[in-house]
């Protein structure tokens, strides 16, 4: 078994989201855009029979004269160097352009390969030519000597051409290992933990910061009940009986009010409804419950 972290690369548009979908069924988990609390923009998870696949985002590589591009910068390069492979996607059907040129570069002095997806090439008009002349140029060898550092794959996400391809072509460089995330929750798990995270964080929110380090959330089920219908099962935890009647309020009232605006929120990320069926529990030694930490995502 392989599996890895893929940090996709490329600029707004070029077709991550595209190519995420066409992979997206059951092997693969496409992740919200809520921010995450792990090290890593988990996009998706892909599985099949030879490993996993975890992909990652890293947002706009721009130039550096604000912080806010200082510390996207800083981002980027945690997950570049954090990466197995990294994934190179491009619109050939755009020129090079400086932004890119600065991208390759910075991706050419990475320590992990690079699997260069040339998208797009289902519309006749291409560059690809000028793509492979900038990365040959960075590296200064022919591409045909430096498939160890560098690898095209011309692609179309939106027709599905090559993309197999691709991800042959990425399983072939990940090291051997065993799933990252638990085979049980697979394909779910990310979801699950942006759910958590949103509830989690409404809750605090109508509690005024009260109880922060006492309270958990685990979302023990989730059922896509419709194509337009999400149903949660989520348990609030919380560590003495007396904090159960903080978290339910008076008449339910704390409950309901976290409950419903996370409920629109996770509407507006899924663009679907949401039910959450919300329970508050007690359970004293949840921080020392090696298990239940892994289910909530807090223990590799
Ligand atoms: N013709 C063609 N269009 C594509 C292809 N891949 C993506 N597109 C189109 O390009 C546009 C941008 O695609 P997205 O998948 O949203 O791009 P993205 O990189 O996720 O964009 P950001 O979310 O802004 O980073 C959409 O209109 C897609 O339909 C492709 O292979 N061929």
């Amino acid at each position: 078994m392989k599996s890895g972290i893929v940090a996709i690369i490329g600029r707004p548009n070029v077709g991550k989201s595209t190519l995420l979908n066409h992979l997206a069924g059951e092997k693969v988990a496409i992740v919200s855009p809520v921010p995450q609390t792990t090290r890593h923009q988990i996009r998706a998870v892909f599985n099949d029979v030879r490993g996993q696949i975890v992909f990652c985002d890293t947002p706009g590589l721009h130039t550096s004269r604000h912080a806010l591009d200082r510390a996207m910068i800083s981002l980027v390069n945690d997950t570049v160097e954090g990466a197995d492979v990294l994934l190179h996607l491009v619109d050939v059907t755009r020129h090079v352009g400086d932004e890119e040129t600065k991208a390759i570069q910075r991706l050419c002095a990475a320590r992990a390969p690079v699997v260069l997806g040339l998208n797009k090439v289902d519309i006749p008009v291409h560059y690809i030519p000028e793509y492979l002349a900038a990365w040959e140029n960075a590296i200064g060898r022919s591409l045909n000597e430096a498939t160890d550092r560098l690898m095209p794959v011309p692609v179309s996400a939106l027709k599905g051409t090559n993309v197999d391809k691709l991800v042959d072509e990425i399983f072939a460089r990940l090291p051997e290992g065993g799933p990252l995330y638990p085979a049980d929750v697979l394909t779910d798990f990310p979801r699950q933990l942006a759910i958590q995270d949103v509830i989690r964080e409404k809750l605090l929110l109508v509690l005024k910061e009260e109880l922060p380090f006492s309270l958990a959330v685990h979302v023990e089920e989730i059922a896509d009940r419709s194509r337009r219908l999400t149903y949660v099962k989520a348990a609030v935890l919380v560590e003495r009986e007396t904090q159960k009647a903080i978290v339910i309020g008076k008449g339910g009232a704390v409950l309901k009010k976290a409950g419903e605006s996370a409920r629109k929120e996770l509407q507006q990320i899924y663009g679907r409804k949401f039910f959450l069926d919300l329970w508050v529990k007690c359970e004293n030694k949840w921080k020392e419950d090696k298990d239940l930490l892994k289910k909530m995502g807090y223990l590799a």
